[in-house]
């Protein structure tokens, strides 16, 4: 069985359908990109995976509870790298041991030691997160999410708002993470990045249109995703 398995997701908003029959599966030890024009459903059915949305019908089953990762990174500016990653951590300490971030015990902050230490930044643990460069943030939020210890990640956008260099480090951490076995599916913009992938699913009336590992998916197979009148279809 797949780490994440999507079967049959539909929902619709105020009667306009945008999943209509979407599966997917990621193993542990892949990395899938998901790829499809604005408002194809990408961010929808990640969110209906991690219960921020409630899907129509279909059925998902995850491996533990899934961590995710957005564009918008949300991190607490001005706490450190390191209490950044501690929380991440706060859904399964009991009460006691977390009601202040200041108590985070320490198993807990050598656990975040490790988690920022995998994403590079163990040297940045005592930064403040606002000062920390946008792609570093974004790491940090990884590492965030790593300290939820999940075997399935999913990132929405996790690279739209990063520079090409600081973009490349991130797919690639999230690649590494995949071999060392997590199932790994992030929402891309950049169909070049999606290449770093195992597979690439691609989105269009809100179901998948394109599915398999980047040399066969074609550059037309992509292009098909965003051409106007098929995206709107
Ligand atoms: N909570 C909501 N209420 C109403 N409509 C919504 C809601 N969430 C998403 N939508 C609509 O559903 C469609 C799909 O949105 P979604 O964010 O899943 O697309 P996407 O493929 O991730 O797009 P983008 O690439 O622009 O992020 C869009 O038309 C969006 O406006």
């Amino acid at each position: 069985m797949a780490a994440l398995e999507i079967r049959s997701l539909t929902k619709s908003f105020a009667g306009r359908p945008v999943l209509t029959g979407f599966d997917l599966d990621v193993r542990a030890g892949e990395f899938v990109a998901v790829l499809g024009a604005n408002g194809s459903g990408k961010s929808t059915a990640l969110r209906c995976v991690v219960g921020l949305e409630t899907p129509d019908a279909g059925e998902i089953h995850t491996d533990g509870r899934p961590a995710m990762v957005f564009q918008r990174i949300h991190l607490v500016g001005r706490r450190t790298a390191l209490d950044n990653v501690c929380a991440g951590a706060l859904g399964r300490l009991p009460l006691h041991r977390s009601a202040s971030p200041l108590l985070f015990p320490r198993e807990l902050r050598e656990e975040a030691m490790r988690c920022l230490d995998r994403v590079g930044l163990a040297d940045r643990a005592g930064e403040r997160a606002a000062r920390l460069s946008g792609g570093q943030q974004q790491r940090v939020a990884i590492a965030r999410a790593l300290c939820q210890r999940p075997r399935v990640l999913l990132a929405d956008e996790p690279v739209s708002a990063l520079d090409p260099s600081a973009a490349d480090q991130v797919i690639t951490l999230l690649a590494d993470l995949a071999n060392e076995g997590l199932a790994v599916a992030a929402v891309l913009h950049q169909p070049q990045l999606a290449r770093s992938a195992d597979r690439i699913v691609g989105l269009l009336g809100g179901r998948v249109a394109v599915d398999g590992p980047p040399e066969i998916v074609s550059g037309s197979d992509v292009d098909a995703l965003y051409l106007p009148e098929r995206a709107a279809a």
